[in-house]
């Protein structure tokens, strides 16, 4: 059976590439995204795709009923949810489109049978998770919730995000109150999958930022890295001035190294917590960093890092800030392509 799929705030695509990395026999009938650079990589890396320009939560109903979808794929914006943020939840305006898709689900007469949602973290502690959760319940989804990282897949790249898999496969409950709570219930493992784990701190509670990670099953960073004349690397190097000042705060690994910290929108731009800088030869510390050793990745190793496939491209209007930016915004495409294979052929 061939799927068709709706890719709600489509980005660059990183759920399509999922898909098709899960080898899912499907067509992604329709993508919306409002961001016109982010629309314009979608249409260079999948011409054949409509790709809807507009704002989610203003277009009709009858369109989300044309669409005749199995299965919806959604990543809403995370700015609500986030830990570092104010952590507004459904009282964020860039909340309104999910609550808005979340509310339209029970008018649609053709539900898709299945749901991908995937968010920071912080979203598994926000109050737009049980308002998420009461409405699938109430129209007959079966849902599992996880909270993973690619590290847990060997893949040297920290993202720990929140994934939503809902199935629509038993009866509508018409007992579920507006006051229902849902404890936290997150899986950290997937039924057939071989993922590692950080072991457990003194109180066995798992944290995968800080965790302790057995590091030789995860792969090199050396092997996501592109070999760069020193002509190519020049514009990824370091500035001495952010070598000077920002050295504390930034993150430097080797390209033997086993972790890469999570790549933000903010990358390059951004010292602090917007991912990690290569240091390529030489004994790593503060005095062995100099400029000729010491570089970003480019948005090519950035985007191997998160899994998208060598056939994914830019096209050449998009400026390597924009890059660093969109792919920021996307996803783990090898854990979106594991959990997708669960949720369609498994669960
Ligand atoms: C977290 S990113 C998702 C990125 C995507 N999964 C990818 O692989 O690139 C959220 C996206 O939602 C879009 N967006 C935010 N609010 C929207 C709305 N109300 N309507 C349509 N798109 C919206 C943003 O432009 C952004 O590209």
């Amino acid at each position: 059976m061939s799927f068709r799929v709706a890719e709600f705030y489509s980005g660059i695509g990183g759920m399509h590439f999922a898909l098709k990395g899960a080898g899912i026999d499907s067509s992604v009938v329709r993508a919306f995204d409002i961001n016109t650079v982010a629309n314009e990589v979608y249409k260079h890396n999948f011409p054949g795709v409509p790709v809807m320009q507009r704002n989610i939560e203003a277009l009709p109903m009858s369109m989300f009923e044309a669409l005749r979808a199995d299965l919806w794929t959604m990543s809403p914006p995370c700015q609500p949810y986030t830990r570092q943020g104010l952590q507004k939840g459904s009282e964020d305006p860039r909340s309104k489109s999910f609550l808005f898709i979340i509310d339209l689900l029970a008018k649609l007469e053709r539900k898709p049978a299945y749901l991908l949602m995937e968010n920071v973290a912080g979203f598994d502690k926000s109050d737009t998770r049980p308002i998420l959760l009461r409405q699938l319940l109430r129209l007959g989804y079966r849902f599992e919730e996880y909270v993973l990282n690619p590290l847990q897949m060997c893949i040297p790249n920290s993202r720990t995000r929140y994934y939503l898999l809902a199935k629509l496969d038993r009866p509508p409950s018409d007992c579920v109150n507006d006051t229902d709570e849902f404890p936290p219930n997150f899986r950290h493992s997937v039924p057939g999958v071989n993922l590692i784990q950080p072991a457990a701190d003194a109180d066995g509670h798992v944290d995968f930022e800080r965790g302790i990670w057995h590091h030789d099953e995860v792969r090199q960073v050396k092997h996501y890295m592109e070999t760069l004349s020193n002509e190519d690397a020049e514009p990824y190097r370091l500035s001495p001035k952010v070598l000077e000042k920002y050295d504390y705060v930034m993150d430097f690994i080797t390209p033997e190294d086993r972790r890469t910290c999570c790549f933000t929108k903010g990358y390059t731009h951004y010292a602090e917590g917007t991912g990690s800088a290569v240091q390529l030869t030489g004994v790593v510390g503060k005095d062995a960093k100099t400029q000729a050793n010491t570089r970003y990745f480019t948005p090519r190793e950035v985007a191997n890092l998160m899994g998208f496939p060598a056939e994914f491209s830019f096209p050449a209007t998009t400026s390597t800030r924009q890059g660093y930016r969109l792919l920021g915004n996307s996803l783990s495409v090898s854990v979106v392509a594991m959990l997708m294979d669960y949720l369609v052929r498994r669960m």
